[in-house]
């Protein structure tokens, strides 16, 4: 198809588009914003809700906000509203420090839960293909915990369990290439050797349904900054599966994580339930504007998303393929739907200056080294017009 063909397409597309509305409750520009996979836009509810924070609850209320502004109980709350996105049932998220801390906290308390078999389990098996922060805590963490790291592509995963496999730390969606592995069959693998699955959700949270409790995933962690439009450094999260909770040791035991927190007590006995994941006083300014951000679910199915993810990402191939020229680019994002998540890597060239040009002309992407362009496809305020002009601009960068 060629362009007089591809723009009355988009059209129509975004005229039966169900989420379209969406977009109105955003912040954005005439810029076409590929970016929502790094740093989500801004929701429109966000800033008012943050004034409130600072102006009422801490200007006025001060102190009396822990109780009475539902400071003290955000972590449990906000994590809850992140649940259904996930698949999860409440009372199994807590919200709170970094996705980096919280992978710390994972890939230790997974140690921990399956050195309890007594059986000498002694490898940690990470995706060598990982954002590098997760490689880099884990070998931290199985250091500390007397663990071999042994990084391993999600492919091989299956071949290199064993016995001798405490835990599993893997991307849900790869943030270079989109690729989306293969979660319920993985983590079957890994329970079949009784070993401890961590899931990374940060590149599938909110973009695609994942099925925590479906597929009996002990551990996940995620950030909330990109499909969750949470905001600059909002907090992440960590999941604990509700039969795991008794026997989740945190390596990082705060005082929020206590079952007596005011009791103040020099010993330590862990709160029940996911609470046990807290560590210490939540980033409260940053925690409340995500709790606003996420007011945009109030009424989206992450099915519905799910679906507007793959039209625009099936869209944006279809027009790459008629802008750009045969062989200046080359899609590493598989085509099949099960594999892709919500974002497209192309292949290219100097993708870096390619990438800094696109972003002159109002298309924001990222680059990613060594040569990879990175579009990713936020279904909440991207629209099929906003594909096409991409694609177009990118085609002319050639
Ligand atoms: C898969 C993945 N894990 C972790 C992180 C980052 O974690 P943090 O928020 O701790 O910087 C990112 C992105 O920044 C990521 O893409
Ligand atoms: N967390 C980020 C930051 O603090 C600055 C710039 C980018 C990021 C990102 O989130 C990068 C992102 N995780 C990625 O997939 O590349």
């Amino acid at each position: 198809m060629s362009e007089p063909e591809l723009r009355p397409k988009a059209e129509k597309l975004d005229a039966t588009d169900e989420l379209a509305g969406l977009r109105a409750q955003f912040v954005l520009d005439d810029a076409v914003y590929l970016d929502g996979n790094s740093l989500g836009a801004l929701p429109r509810s966000v800033p008012g809700r943050v004034e409130d924070v600072v102006r009422r609850q801490w200007g006025s209320l001060r102190i009396r906000s822990w109780d009475e502004s539902g400071w003290w109980t955000a972590p449990e709350r906000i994590g809850d509203r992140i649940a259904p996105l996930v698949g999860a049932a409440p009372g199994q998220i807590v919200v709170g420090d970094s996705t980096s801390v919280n992978v710390f906290k994972a890939v230790v308390g997974a140690v921990r839960l399956a050195a309890e078999k007594g059986d000498g389990r002694d490898e940690v098996l990470v995706d060598a293909t990982t954002f590098p922060t997760d490689g880099y805590i884990a070998a931290s963490a199985a250091r500390l915990t007397g663990c071999m790291l042994r990084p391993v592509t999600p492919e091989e995963v299956p071949g290199a369990l064993s016995g001798r496999t405490a835990a599993v730390l893997l991307n849900h969606v790869d943030y270079r290439t989109g690729r989306l592995h293969d979660l319920p069959s993985l983590t079957a693998s890994i329970h079949a050797v009784g070993a401890v699955a961590i899931w990374d959700l940060c590149h599938s949270a909110g973009a695609l349904p994942v099925g925590l409790d479906e597929h009996g995933v002990d551990l996940a962690v995620g950030c909330t900054y990109k499909y969750l439009n949470g905001g600059p450094g909002s907090p992440a999260y960590l999941y604990v599966r509700e039969d795991l909770q008794p026997r989740f040791d945190s390596p990082l035991p705060g005082w929020n994580s206590h079952a007596d927190p005011f009791g103040m007590t020099p010993d330590y006995t862990p709160a029940p339930g996911a609470l046990r994941g807290r560590v210490g006083t939540p980033d409260i300014l940053s925690m409340l504007a995500l709790e606003a951000a996420l007011e945009v679910w109030d009424d989206v199915s992450i099915e519905s998303v799910r679906t507007k993810s793959l039209a625009l990402t099936d869209f944006f191939l279809e027009c790459v393929e008629s802008y750009v020229p045969e062989g200046a680019v080359e899609s590493v994002t598989p085509t099949a739907h099960p594999e892709r998540g919500s974002q497209v890597a192309l292949r290219c060239t100097d993708a870096g200056h390619v990438m800094r040009r696109l972003i002159d002309r109002g298309v924001i992407g990222d680059f990613r080294e060594p040569d990879i362009l990175r579009f990713g496809f936020t279904p909440l305020y991207v629209g099929f017009g906003d594909v096409e002009r991409a694609a177009r601009v990118l085609g002319e960068m050639f």
